[in-house]
This record gives C-alpha cells, structure tokens and sequence, in this order.
C-alpha cells in the first residue's frame, strides 16, 4: 500500500494534540492530499454495498475535551459493518470480564482473511479474535439477552452510548447481508461444531449482521472512538460507557487485529489502534488525544479503505499520533530540581 506520507515531518507526541486550528488546516491537507487516491474497489459481495458512490470522502476528528473537526462528506451516513466489532467486543468485556472474553475469544492475529474458514480449522475451531468474523459472531453471541431481540437492543443501545445519539438500523443493508450472508452463516455453524457457541448459530448471525448494518456517519465514529480514547467517558455527551481498563483491552486486541492480515504493517507506518469495515469506514483511536474517523468505499484487498488509510498516515504523521515514537528524555542533570 502506497500512504504517500514520504517526506511528510513526524510530529513527537507531546501528550496533546496540536492547538485547535493547527488540527484544522492538517484535516484538510489530509482530505487534500488523500482525495487524489482513486485505486481500490467497492466491496461488493454485500450486494447493496456496491451501489455506493465510490467517491464519497469525509474525515473527522474529535479531541478528548470534546471539539470536533470534519472536513468533507464526514455527515455522510453509511453501514458501520466491522468496525462495531470494536465496539461490541468493548461492551461484552465490560459484561463479562476480561479473562473470559480473551480465553473465549482469543486476542491473537489469524494472518488470514476476515471470513476465513480456513483459520478456524487450522486453530481447533478457536475464532482466536473478535475482529474477524467468527471471533465477532462469537462475541456477539456472548452479548447479555436471553433471546436475540434483547441482545440485539443491548448492542444498538451500547453503540449509540459510545456515539453520543440513537444509531439505526440500515434496513436495506441489513435485508441485502442477510440474505446473502451464506458464509457467515456457515463460520456460526462450524464454531456451534466445535463446541465454541452456547446460543443458535443462526440468531447470532442475524444479531451480528444487525450490529454490522447501523447507520453512521464519521462524526459518530470520532466520538465513539474518542470515547475510548478517554477511558470510556463520551467526550460530547459526558456518560461513562465502559471502563477504563476495557479501552484499554480493546485497545490492545485493536492494535493486533484490527486490519486483519494488513494489522502489523498498518502499526508498522501508523502506529495506532484502528478498525476498518467494508463500507469504507476506519476509526482510529489515539489514547488520551482523539478519535478519527475517515470514510471512503474503495478498498484494499484486505478490505481496508485505500484513501483512509492514506489520510490516517498522514494525520498520525502530522499530529503526533504514533503510540511508539518518542523523542529523546533531556539527560538526568540538566533536569530541574
Ligand atoms: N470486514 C467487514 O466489514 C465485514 C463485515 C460484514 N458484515 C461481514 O460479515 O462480512
């Protein structure tokens, strides 16, 4: 993947973010610079998916005190598909705790496709993660709720806490994935094989294909990430949503999975926990400073936003993101007393 960040100065992280309008004129260099961008494809095998207007672009970014930054199509509202694995994985954790999800779940990267059949076999049928899809209909199923409506309640109501507003359902998303979601229909019953899901394989498809057809836009996505870049407090909205020690725990899962079998060089020229979706969405999420949220519907063979991936280099390049740089401490005796 070509980020065209060559040149582009790295910023040291201070803890903070730039001040207000330097934030500004970097989200439209950003959105400048990444426009050009126009390789990739429209993921189509969710047929409605490919009815997209593939040159829609938005980026927005929202700070931990709560300003919020957006620059083009960023109220554009699209299908939030995988990046609700985040999000539910966030709220199931703080249900059920930390060990039982990561023993259950897993927390380590498949090297394979996000549907893959393959890693579930290679691995005792272990999901091995909650970003893939079996790990996420696994996760999924692990959500609170005797019957399917009340999970699926749980989890529109928990995602519309980390985004600050009501999320809803994208029926037209929704009807066109589950009738022709054959192979995630297919991964749910080989994990009940296995012995890996205590509820009916096909109502935890169905609540996950609900969960991957709510309807947001990027500023949802800054906030809901910017809240668990602030411990689990909604920035806009003030509520705590989950804990600070399930941010970070996902945060953790995030930075190892979050793009798949592209997730090592994505931490390798990014350096940021993050979560794509095959509508084109990617929140990134810089602990203590922001979310960011970028839209554009071309992917990469991953299935990971071309230009998103662009604007996230160079926005993390630029507004010092990246959790592993740092620059060198002043030596010890030249310190204040
Ligand atoms: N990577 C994605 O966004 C995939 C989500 C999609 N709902 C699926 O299950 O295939």
């Amino acid at each position: 993947m070509e980020l065209d960040v060559t040149g582009v100065p790295e910023r040291v992280s201070t803890g903070a973010l730039p001040g207000w309008d330097d934030v500004e004129s970097l989200l439209h260099g950003a959105y400048e610079r990444s426009a050009a961008a126009t390789d990739g494809v429209v993921a189509d095998y969710i047929p409605i998916l490919a009815a997209v207007d593939p040159d829609l672009f938005g980026i927005c970014v929202a700070e931990v005190d709560g300003g919020v930054h957006a620059v083009g199509d960023a109220v554009h509202e699209f299908s939030i598909q995988s990046i609700s694995k985040a999000f539910t994985y966030a709220l199931v954790c703080q249900e059920i705790g930390h060990e039982v999800v990561g023993v259950r779940i897993g927390v380590n990267n498949t090297g394979l496709a996000f549907n893959s059949v393959v890693a579930l076999e290679l691995n005792d049928g272990h999901p091995m993660n909650p970003m893939v899809n079996a790990g996420a209909i696994a996760t999924t199923a692990l959500v609170p709720g005797v019957t399917p409506t009340a999970k699926w309640e749980f989890v529109q109501d928990g995602l519309s806490r980390f985004a600050g507003r009501r999320l809803t359902l994208d029926v037209t998303v929704y009807e066109s994935e589950a009738a022709t979601n054959l192979r995630n229909r297919g991964i749910a019953q080989l994990l009940e094989s296995y012995g890996r899901l205590d509820v009916d394989p096909l109502d935890a498809v169905d609540v996950y294909t609900k969960q991957c057809s709510l309807r947001v836009n990027t500023r949802d996505l800054a906030i809901m990430g910017a809240t668990l870049a602030d411990g689990g407090v909604n920035p806009v909205t003030g509520e705590r949503v989950v804990d600070e020690s399930i941010c970070r725990d996902t945060l953790s899962v995030l930075a190892a999975t979050g793009f798949y079998e592209r997730s090592g060089e994505w931490l390798f020229e990014i350096g940021v926990p993050g979560k794509s979706g095959v509508s084109g969405g990617i929140v990134t999420i810089a602990p203590g400073k922001a979310g960011l949220a970028t839209f554009s519907p071309r992917l990469d063979s991953a299935g990971n936003s071309v230009r998103g991936q662009r604007a996230t280099a160079y926005l993390s390049r630029t507004l010092g993101l990246n959790v592993f740089a740092s620059g060198p401490h002043p030596p010890r005796e030249s310190r204040s007393a």
